[in-house]
């Protein structure tokens, strides 16, 4: 049995199971993700004895390190992380390093003789998974090369795969070509798009919840659900990734991927299996039956910002456009706030509101599943408004879920209030889970693609933003929106709700659990 077969076929879930013989080649293996996310999940994966026996992993850059500076700037981070001298020793025993350019055969020559000699020390077996972790503008030619140099071919006992950092293309266009240039060299079974919130486990939770638990699929649908909300809030700016922020925008760096996974899983009909083509396939379905946005109607559907000055917790954060290397007269936005419809019977007629911004007043990402009202309300005459029920399922900071519903007060008057059932998964479970790269990696080293975007679910997401960005482009600071650092963004983003008669949910911490009483 091969190890995917095995990995999906296992009958105890909660098992890791641990990959066989792999090497990870991390090109770009100097950079901010490189030490900041990677080294570190792989190196905790090594200490929860996860990573196969035969393991190496080898970085790439243009910096020009010797292996023993490379492993010293490894070890110095990881201790700068209070983590053991000793593990970490036996962990950089397996690290290794190159340099070069991208653009430039002898690298590719050096790559070859490399893992050729690593796979003999380490008995890898020509696995390699590659790691894509360069500015975004040399995917193309590293790719090109790893072709050209048959680094990307398997054979039955070996394989080869890729694992692909966002942004996967700037446009439809854009995308397709990268597309299309990676299957010149590579099956759709070899390449890896990534996206870590679906490495999260809360994430991954919301198919458990779905799909796991009878009650709740009854009502997911137009008949109980009145409207959906998604928040994807971070008080951070854009720290020291303006350069690419500035070509980016908000639009790209967070909805084209991470909103719309965190859509289509709430979304989608329930897969007939774990598998990943089964899980894939109900995704891409989910996709194709978002209502397009037609070019002169994006402003109805979609409201952008960007952050001025304000305070975060306390402390004085400027403009956007005051931020290092920020162009002083850029319109790139910070925050977007948007209405997807999808046309499909499950969910005919329920909006879907989604925002997500940098510098908002606190972190948290989660999705509010808001139920109808009941169809009469026996307490209307006493001039009660009841408050709809309401599913929030917490991705993060405090990961968890809660369920908002209405229950008698206790004393001898008839007064109602909304009471929140609450889980939380640090209480219950006592541990945290894996980091988000932890568990892709990991997928990755198994073969695993149910966490990874397809290819037509790549498409199908550019085809739905690639209007908007083109009618913000031509309408530049037009249609721009400023708002307060430490506010939920402009108040344009609020009439969005408010001209269907609806509004956000309320997500200040003072006001959670401060529901009026309603005495009658
Ligand atoms: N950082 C993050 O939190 C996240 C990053 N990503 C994506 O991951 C990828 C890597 O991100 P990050 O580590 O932040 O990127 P960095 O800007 O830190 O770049 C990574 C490395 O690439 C090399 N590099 C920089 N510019 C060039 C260039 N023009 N040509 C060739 N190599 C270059 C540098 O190494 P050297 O000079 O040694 O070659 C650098 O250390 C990007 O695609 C990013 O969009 C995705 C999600 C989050
Ligand atoms: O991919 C990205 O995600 C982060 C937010 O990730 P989270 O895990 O902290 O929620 C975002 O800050 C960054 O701009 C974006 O590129």
């Amino acid at each position: 049995m091969d190890q995917i077969t095995k990995h999906l076929s296992r009958k105890n879930i909660c098992e890791e199971i641990k990959p066989g013989a792999s090497s990870l080649i991390i090109f770009g293996a100097s950079g901010d993700l490189t030490f900041r996310k990677l080294i570190p999940s792989i190196y905790t994966l090594f200490k929860k004895n996860l990573l196969p026996n035969e393991f190496f992993l080898l970085g790439v850059a243009r910096s020009k390190f010797t292996e023993e500076e490379y492993r010293q700037e490894i070890k110095n981070r990881l201790l700068e992380e209070n983590e053991d001298n000793f593990i970490i020793s036996k962990f950089i025993e397996k690290v290794f390093y190159i340099s070069g350019f991208y653009d430039d055969d002898s690298l590719y020559l050096d790559l070859k003789n490399k893992l050729n000699y690593l796979d003999k020390v380490f008995n890898t077996h020509e696995n390699h998974l590659f790691y894509l972790s360069t500015p975004p503008n040399v995917y193309l030619e590293i790719i090109k090369r790893l072709g050209k140099f048959n680094l990307t071919k398997e054979s039955e006992n070996s394989y080869s795969r890729i694992i692909i950092e966002k942004p996967f293309g700037s446009n439809f266009n854009t995308s397709k070509e990268l597309d299309e240039e990676l299957h010149k060299y590579l099956n759709e079974t070899q390449i890896y798009r990534i996206d870590h919130y679906l490495g999260k486990e809360t994430v991954q939770n919301i198919m458990m919840l779905r799909f796991a638990n009878i009650v709740f699929e009854p009502i997911w649908n137009y008949k109980y659900i009145d409207n959906v909300q998604i928040t994807v809030a971070e008080t951070l700016g854009v720290e020291h990734r303006a350069g690419y922020f500035e070509q980016a925008g908000l639009l790209r760096d967070m909805f084209q991927n991470h909103m719309m996974q965190l859509l289509t899983l709430v979304a989608m009909e329930p897969p007939a299996s774990l598998e990943d083509t089964s899980v894939r396939d109900e995704k891409t379905k989910l996709l194709k039956a978002i209502r397009p946005f037609e070019k002169e109607k994006i402003n109805e559907y979609f409201v952008r910002g960007q952050y001025i000055e304000g305070m975060i917790n306390g402390k004085e954060v400027p403009a956007y456009k005051e931020e290092k290397n920020v162009n002083p007269d850029s319109f790139v936005e910070t925050f977007v706030a948007a209405k997807f419809l999808i046309d499909n019977w499950r969910w005919s007629g329920v909006p879907f509101y989604l925002r997500a911004g940098k510098r908002l007043k606190r972190k948290v990402t989660e999705i509010a599943i808001i139920f109808k009202d009941v169809p009469h309300s026996i307490f209307a005459k006493n001039d009660i408004t009841l408050e709809k029920n309401a599913l929030i399922l917490n991705i993060q900071p405090d990961e968890g879920f809660s369920l908002k519903i209405q229950a008698k007060q206790p004393g001898s008057k008839l007064c109602l209030n909304t009471l929140t059932m609450d889980f939380n998964y640090d209480e219950f479970f006592k541990f945290k889970g894996p980091d988000a790269y932890e568990r892709l990696l990991l997928d990755a080293m198994l073969g695993d693609q149910t966490l990874f975007v397809r290819s037509d679910a790549m498409e199908i997401s550019w085809k739905i933003f690639t209007p908007v960005l083109e009618k913000w482009e031509e309408e530049k600071h037009n249609g721009l929106r400023l708002y307060k650092a430490g506010t939920w963004g402009p108040k344009e983003s609020f009439e969005l709700l408010s001209k269907d008669n609806r509004s956000w949910r309320n997500l200040d911490f003072e006001s959670e659990n401060l529901y009026e009483s309603k005495i009658f």
